[in-house]
C-alpha cells in the first residue's frame, strides 16, 4: 500500500512537472499574442489622430519640445513603424528658428557716392532685414568664385527675413544686369541716385584723399582746361550718366522691381525715404523718425542705436567728407552738361528728382 502510494505521489511530480512547463509556455504565447494585437490597436489609433501643426504643446503631441526656448520636433530617421526603441536614431529640426545663408532677396545697386552706406545702415535697423556688413563685389569682380562663395558671404537669416547686399559698381558694369537676372530674375533693386555734379564732386573728394598730388576738379572734368568741353571719360562724370546705365538694367528687370532713392532726401528727411523703402520691400513700418537725429556737427542724421550699437552715432569719417571748393561757372556747365540726360532719366523712372 505504501509502495503504491509513493508511486501514485512519483506519477504526480511528473505531470506537475509538466502541467508547470505547459503553463509557463502558455502564459509566454498569450502575452506575446496580447501584445500584438495591442501594439497594433495603439498604431491604429495613433494613424487617426489628426495632426496639428500648430500645436506645439508638449503634453498634446510628444514629439515637440522646447529646447533653449526654441519650439523643437523631434524627428526619427527610421521608418516610424519600424522605430528601434533602443537605438538613438533622431535628429532635432527646429521649426522656428532655422537660421540658414541665403541669396540676397533686395540689391542695393548703386549708385556710388549717393547714400548708398546710409541707406544700407539705415534699413538694416529693421529686425526683418539682414545685410552683408561689407561690399562683396560678386557679380563684378568675384563671379569667377561661383553662387556658393556669394551665398556664404551673406549673413545667416531666418525664414521670413530679408537678405540684402549693396555693392555700388553693380549699376554702372556691364553683364552685371544678366548675372543678376540668372541668380533671381525676381530680386528686388534699389538705386539712390544724386545730383550726379555733386556725386562726381564727392568721387573726386574721396579720391583725393587718398592721393593728394591728384589735379584740380575742373582739370579733370574739362577737355584741355576750358569749360567748352565735358571730359565723357573721366569716371566721376561717366557715372552721372544714369539713364544710360538705367537702360541696361531695364532690357533684364521691370520697372515694378526697381525703388528709387534720392540721395538728397535721405538727407534732408531719412524717415520718409525709409518708410517708401519700407513699403516697397512689404515690411512693417518699424523704422520711423524716432530712429534719428540730426548731428549739427557732422551736418548730417544720424542714429539713435543700430544693430550693433546701442548709443547714438553717425556714419564714419568717410561719409559726410567736406567737399572743396569748385569754380562755380564749371558746376553750371556741368549742369547743363547733365540736363538732358537728367530729364531722361526722370523720364523713365517716373520721378523728378528735381537737379537743376
Ligand atoms: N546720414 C549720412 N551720413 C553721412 N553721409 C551721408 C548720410 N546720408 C547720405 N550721405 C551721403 O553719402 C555719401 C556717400 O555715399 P555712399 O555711401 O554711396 O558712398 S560709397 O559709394 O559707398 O563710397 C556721402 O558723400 P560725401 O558727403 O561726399 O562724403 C554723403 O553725402
Amino acid at each position: 500500500m505504501l509502495i503504491q502510494n509513493v508511486k501514485i505521489i512519483k506519477v504526480s511530480n511528473k505531470t506537475l512537472l509538466f502541467l508547470t512547463i505547459g503553463f509557463i509556455t502558455f502564459l509566454y504565447f498569450f502575452y506575446v499574442f496580447n501584445s500584438c494585437i495591442i501594439s497594433s490597436f495603439h498604431k491604429a489609433f495613433r494613424k487617426h489622430v489628426p495632426h496639428n501643426p500648430h500645436n506645439t504643446s508638449s503634453s498634446q503631441n510628444s514629439d515637440t519640445q522646447i529646447i533653449f526656448g526654441s519650439v523643437v520636433r523631434i524627428v526619427s530617421l527610421t521608418d516610424d513603424d519600424n522605430k528601434n526603441e533602443s537605438a538613438f536614431k533622431y535628429r532635432l529640426v527646429n521649426t522656428q528658428n532655422l537660421s540658414v545663408r541665403r541669396f540676397p532677396d533686395v540689391l542695393i545697386i548703386g549708385v556710388k557716392k549717393s547714400g548708398t552706406r546710409a541707406l544700407l545702415e539705415f534699413i538694416r535697423l529693421h529686425p526683418d532685414v539682414r545685410a552683408a556688413g561689407n561690399e562683396i563685389h560678386f557679380f563684378d569682380r568675384h563671379y569667377s568664385f561661383g553662387l556658393n562663395w556669394y551665398r556664404k558671404k551673406m549673413p545667416p537669416t531666418m525664414l521670413g527675413q530679408l537678405t540684402m547686399e549693396k555693392t555700388p559698381s553693380y549699376f554702372i558694369t556691364t553683364g552685371v544686369p544678366a548675372r543678376v537676372h540668372k541668380m533671381n530674375p525676381n530680386i528686388k533693386l534699389l538705386l539712390v541716385v544724386r545730383n550726379p555734379v555733386t556725386r562726381a564732386i564727392s568721387d573726386y573728394t574721396q579720391a583725393f584723399s587718398k592721393k593728394k598730388d591728384m589735379k584740380k576738379f575742373e582739370e579733370l572734368s574739362f577737355v584741355n582746361g576750358s569749360y567748352q568741353l565735358v571730359d565723357t571719360s573721366y569716371g566721376a562724370i561717366k557715372i552721372g550718366v544714369y539713364a544710360k546705365y538705367l537702360e541696361r538694367w531695364l532690357k533684364f528687370f521691370p520697372l515694378k522691381q526697381f525703388l528709387f532713392i534720392s540721395g538728397e532726401r535721405l538727407i534732408s528727411d531719412p524717415a520718409a525715404e525709409i518708410y517708401r523703402v519700407q513699403d516697397f520691400l512689404n515690411l512693417k513700418r518699424v523704422i520711423t523718425e524716432k530712429h534719428f537725429y540730426f548731428n549739427s556737427t557732422k551736418g548730417f542724421p544720424c542714429l539713435l542705436k543700430s544693430e550693433s550699437r546701442s548709443t547714438p552715432h553717425c556714419l564714419g569719417k568717410t561719409k559726410g567728407r567736406i567737399h572743396p571748393v569748385i569754380d562755380e561757372k564749371a558746376i553750371e556747365r556741368l549742369n547743363d552738361f547733365y540736363r538732358p540726360f537728367n530729364e531722361k532719366f526722370y523720364q523713365m523712372t517716373f520721378i523728378n528728382f528735381g537737379w537743376s
